[in-house]
């Protein structure tokens, strides 16, 4: 089958220096791709020569299986749409007559519009929710406004392929979602083939069925969101630390920064630290410390536990029960093991059972060893820890007098070190 677009060792660069390096891909005839990578990656150029608005240094472009430098323009204003970031229009006209613009490529050289182009364009701006302002100045009108009118303007050209940069950068959170449920319409309906580029991770990956990653000129990685939008490619493309979870609602991926403080690099501490928690206790302990970039393992902890979750997103590796059990004795060894090779151990302040009690075990085992064992005491006076008939608080207790380090803070592990 042709595909809707080729792309082979595309290399572009607008002087020396090359912005897009070696780019090759292909997408089907009804697709959904969203393009997305830092600023300056490379995402409008590469929609710019697809287009045929800027010369490709070398390589080849086909739409629909003909290169692109073989249309007449009219014939590939039928093919294909593009909707510039930038929709300044540089000419007083009403938005009626702006939109009826998209009707050019069917009109002949002294063609006046028909009654179906009026149709045609009378309907791109009920989609896209402008006909209110039919008769008004086309400068004269909201950026955001400006923005679906120019997308009318394509949708009147009833192209086979849209490209849009940016569609919505200019939208309201609930325009935004009028915008991509107007493509995801078109795109299911006609099968229009959508190609846009846009920075909401989280959107692209709700809509697309492709998503692809410009790093500096080069696909990171293309496929589907599952396949692109992983921890290490939005942080090699974006140097943020992130979780990936998946929507209970729209089951799609979103991304969730960790840095607080904006784009942090995580840098390497050489330190590794075991972690003893559950049950959400080590949420604090965990996020913490990968932020700090530390060498983490988290165990014992039972599969499905909050604190194994967040462990399960963040790669950490893990010495794991099964659901709901007591630590076995396996596990138990494990996790010795694990603490053999940390310099540092650190304990939430979990409630503690028959089931977790080898858990406060291994961790004075830890200060047997010589180990640095800090506790973020959390306890309140209020809530009951000791399940155990006693066992833990007394466990705990001796644990202090052995060298057991309280804090009320996971910085103050982060400062010191
Ligand atoms: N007309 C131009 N002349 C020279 N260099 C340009 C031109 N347009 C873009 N560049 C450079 O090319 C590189 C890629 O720019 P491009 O606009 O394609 O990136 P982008 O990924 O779309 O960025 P953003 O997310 O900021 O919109 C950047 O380094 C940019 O400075």
């Amino acid at each position: 089958m042709v595909k809707a677009i080729e792309v082979q060792s595309l290399n572009f660069g607008y002087k020396d220096d090359l912005v897009l390096k070696d780019i090759s891909f292909s997408l089907e005839e009804g697709q959904f791709m969203s393009i997305i990578g830092p600023n300056g990656s490379g995402k409008s150029t590469l929609l710019k020569n697809i287009c045929n608005l800027e010369k490709q240094n070398s390589g080849k472009i086909e739409i629909h299986g003909k290169n692109i430098v073989q249309y007449k323009s009219k014939e590939l204003a039928k093919k294909i749409a593009l909707v510039p970031q930038d929709t300044f229009i540089s000419y007083d006209f009403p938005v009626f007559d702006v939109v009826l613009m998209g009707r050019f490529p069917y009109l002949g050289r002294f063609d006046k519009e028909t009654d179906e182009d009026f149709e045609i364009t009378k309907e791109a701006l009920k989609i896209t929710n402008t006909f209110y302002l039919r008769d008004r100045n086309i400068n004269e009108i909201s950026g955001g406004e400006r923005q679906r009118v120019i997308i009318a303007r394509a949708l009147a050209q009833e192209p086979e392929i849209i490209f849009l940069d940016e569609p919505t950068s200019h939208l309201d959170i609930n325009h935004q979602m009028d915008l991509l449920n107007i493509l995801r319409n078109l795109n299911k309906e006609k099968n229009t083939t959508i190609v846009l580029v846009i920075h909401d991770i989280n959107l692209a990956c709700r809509y697309s069925d492709i998503i692809m990653l410009l790093d500096k000129g080069e696909i990171l990685s293309i496929g589907s969101p599952k396949e692109v939008v992983t921890r290490e490619n939005i942080e090699k493309a974006y140097g943020l630390n992130t979780i990936i979870e998946e929507n209970p609602y729209t089951n799609s991926l979103y991304i969730v920064p960790l840095s607080l403080n904006g784009i942090v690099k995580k840098a390497n501490k050489k330190e590794k630290i075991h972690i003893i928690s559950g049950g959400g206790t080590g949420r604090e302990i965990i996020s913490k410390l990968e932020e700090a970039g530390y060498d983490l393992s988290l165990g014992v902890i039972n599969v499905g536990d909050s604190d194994w979750q967040l462990g399960k997103k963040l790669s950490i590796k893990m010495v794991e029960e099964e659901p709901f059990s007591h630590i076995s004795e396996k596990a138990f060894k494990r996790n010795i093991q694990f603490i053999k090779k940390a310099d540092i151990v650190v304990l939430g302040s979990t409630p503690y059972g028959k089931g977790n009690m080898k858990n406060l075990e291994a961790a004075h085992l830890a200060l047997k060893m010589g180990k640095t064992v800090y506790f973020l005491d959390a306890y309140s006076k209020d809530n009951k820890f000791d399940y155990a008939d006693g066992e833990a608080e007394k466990l705990l207790n001796e644990m202090k007098k052995k060298g057991l380090l309280a804090i009320n803070s996971i910085d103050e592990i982060i400062k010191k070190a």
